[in-house]
């Protein structure tokens, strides 16, 4: 066995991950964006997905319009269904039949498309940034992954804000209905000026930052409100970060550009529009139901507002006959902020590739419901996500049938900085491990937590800090359940916890401790693990048993307390042994308990 560095006292709890996965993981982008701004490993943290396990073609349903070029990356991997204009129940109808699905802002990915998929979904792809039109909670809770095309649309919403601030301000729009309807009205239609005022960016993220900067170069003083930007962002192009209610109340300009979240809600109402300056102007090019739409209209019939310009709409298509619409301080248009050439080329390709690496089990950049892992950190870590998933796979089967397992530790033994071991991957793999062998539900990173959770399994991680050289990430790791029977006695610890323990040893995961008994097995196949009277000749006659069958042992390993005592031979084998050759190797007189795992 490696010689392991020497523990020290010092252990500490991580935390407990029995909190639900959705509660912890971002629900709007901004949350992805500082996860991602988080981490400083990379400039381009990965995250690790769902393996699809596809045999077959899988397909894939685009449900609006896709720029060419992501359809031909889609088409060379997978049938490809472009249905767009689906009723939702024509949605519920196709999604069984498909593996992934990639949407705009114009489809709703409902928790009922989610239960109508049958566990087939894997994947939802936004072929843009807004997610608000996806059930996230219900995504994770189906372990489905979403991905988004983040950065492809920023450039062309940062446009059209900018385009609206300029016609608005001009009343290009009402001035060129007027011209049409044969009117020449140039005194009605003169404008305000932009150079000198005062622009307030409410979100300061991608669009938002971009905007500013084109405002500066038209000569605006912009300011920006965004709780969770970084201050020197903003200092970088020369915009200072205010308070809400600062910003509101000094704007001459306001532009939307924060994310739909619970928090943003309305956030432009009859209190904050009393707040604002007499005559500000709006642009919204975020999300509709960041304003109250109904109290807009209030603000712009007291003067308080003088105009608005709008291309999201809480709902979308609005109604005809919206008072907001036809309002004649309001310019509109249908949602065009992403809809570029450019942009819709970008996002088709950035969606594709997200969407196909995912049903890949690649890792994937944009995942917004799982938590986002450093791809160096991650290859680093491989070996022991396999030994993860073996170790609560083994754990299991221990299990005496009956006794419902409630309580796992996990224990890391690592010579690394706890601030440098992030162990989300290893636990989510444990919990696949300790739940796929017992139940029918599909584990992986997205819904690992959560189905914890819901199966009443309460996970907690600890760390054994060492001393020594924490150029590996980990010594080994140890599963423990606590309150169960086991099925094999001896992977008891001397508190009666099921108790094993695994090292990746030459990049392979091994297993190292099944309860106080020390072994070395390489967890690959299949395992028996007996417990004997220490004795001559236990090895050869277990081997002759199992080659009478002509199953082949690829290794065998034991361990023992003390000479002539108990021990522990584990032996792994290729083949499944029949059930006769098993009860033969339990009737072998010194063999006192056997247990047959499958890996
Ligand atoms: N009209 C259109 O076609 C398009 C609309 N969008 C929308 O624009 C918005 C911004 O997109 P991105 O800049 O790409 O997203 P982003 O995630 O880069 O930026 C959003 C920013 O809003 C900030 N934020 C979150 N809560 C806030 C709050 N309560 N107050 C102020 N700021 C807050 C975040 O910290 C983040 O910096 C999103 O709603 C997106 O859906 C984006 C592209 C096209
Ligand atoms: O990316 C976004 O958030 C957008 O709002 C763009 O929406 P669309 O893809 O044009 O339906």
């Amino acid at each position: 066995m490696a010689a392991s560095a020497s523990p020290t006292l010092r252990t500490h709890s991580l935390h407990n991950s029995s909190l639900s996965l959705s509660s912890k993981l971002p629900l709007s982008s901004h949350f992805s964006v500082s996860l991602r701004q988080r981490s400083t490993r990379s400039a381009r943290p990965l995250v690790v997905v769902v393996s699809a396990g596809l045999d077959a073609k899988p397909t894939v349903l685009v449900s609006e319009k896709l720029g060419e070029a992501g359809l031909k990356l889609l088409n060379d991997f997978a049938n490809v269904d472009c249905s767009y204009n689906l009723s939702p129940e024509e949605l519920c109808t196709k999604i069984s039949l498909c593996d992934a699905l990639i949407v705009r802002s114009g489809t709703k990915v409902t928790r009922e498309v989610f239960e109508s998929s049958g566990g087939r979904l894997k994947v939802v792809g936004r072929a843009g940034v807004g997610i608000d039109n996806v059930d996230l909670a219900a995504a994770t809770e189906h372990g489905c992954l979403v991905v988004n095309a983040p950065t492809a649309n920023t450039v062309a919403a940062a446009e059209h804000g900018i385009a609206l601030l300029a016609a608005m301000s001009r009343n290009v729009a009402q001035a060129d209905a007027s011209v049409k309807a044969g009117k020449w009205q140039r005194s009605k239609y003169v404008g305000v000026s932009l150079v000198g005022k005062t622009l307030a960016v409410m979100g300061f993220g991608k669009v938002g930052s971009e905007v500013a900067r084109r405002a500066k170069g038209l000569g605006m003083h912009v300011i920006a409100h965004d709780p969770y930007a970084p201050a020197d962002r903003a200092r970088a192009i020369g915009v200072e970060l205010v308070s809400f209610d600062e910003a509101i109340a000094t704007a001459d300009f306001i532009s939307l550009h924060m994310p739909l979240t619970p928090a943003t809600s309305k956030i432009l109402n009859d209190e904050t529009f009393a707040k604002m300056k007499k005559g500000v102007m709006i642009v919204n090019v975020a999300r509709g139901g960041v304003i109250d739409e109904e109290a807009l209209v209030r603000a712009l019939d007291s003067g308080i507002v003088a105009q608005a310009a709008l291309d999201v709409f809480t709902e979308e298509p609005p109604p005809k006959d919206s008072k907001l619409i036809l309002h004649e301080k309001v310019t509109t248009t249908p949602h065009l902020g992403a809809s570029t050439v450019e942009a819709q080329e970008g996002v088709a390709i950035e969606i594709a590739e997200a969407v196909v690496g995912a049903l890949k089990g690649e890792l994937a950049a944009t995942a917004v419901n799982a938590p986002m892992v450093p791809a160096e950190v991650l290859t680093e870590l491989k070996p022991y996500v396999d030994l993860a998933e073996k170790l609560g796979r083994l754990a299991v089967q221990l299990v005496a049938g009956g006794s419902g397992v409630k309580s796992v530790k996990v224990t890391y033994a690592s010579a690394r900085a706890p601030d440098d071991l992030d162990t989300r991957v290893l636990r989510a793999m444990i919990t696949k491990g300790l739940i796929e062998p017992i139940s029918s539900v599909f584990v992986n990173l997205v819904n690992a937590d959560f189905t914890a959770k819901q199966r009443g399994i309460r996970i907690t991680e600890e760390r054994i800090i060492l001393d020594g050289s924490p150029e590996s990430p980990l010594e080994s790791i140890q599963v423990q359940i606590a309150d169960v029977e086991s099925k094999f006695a001896s992977s008891l610890s001397e508190s009666g916890e099921i108790k094993l323990e695994g090292r990746v040893k030459d990049g392979l995961p091994h297993l190292t401790k099944v309860g106080s008994f020390d072994v070395d097995v390489s967890l690959e196949g299949s395992i028996i693990l007996c417990r004997q009277v220490d004795q001559p000749g236990m090895i050869g006659k277990v081997a002759s048993v199992l080659g009478e069958e002509n199953v082949n042992v690829s290794f065998m390993s034991v361990g023992r307390i003390a000479p002539r005592k108990h021990a522990i031979m584990a032996i792994g084998v290729d083949e499944q042994p029949s059930k006769e050759s098993l009860k033969k190797i339990g009737d072998i007189p010194a063999i006192e308990e056997f247990v047959y795992l499958k890996l």
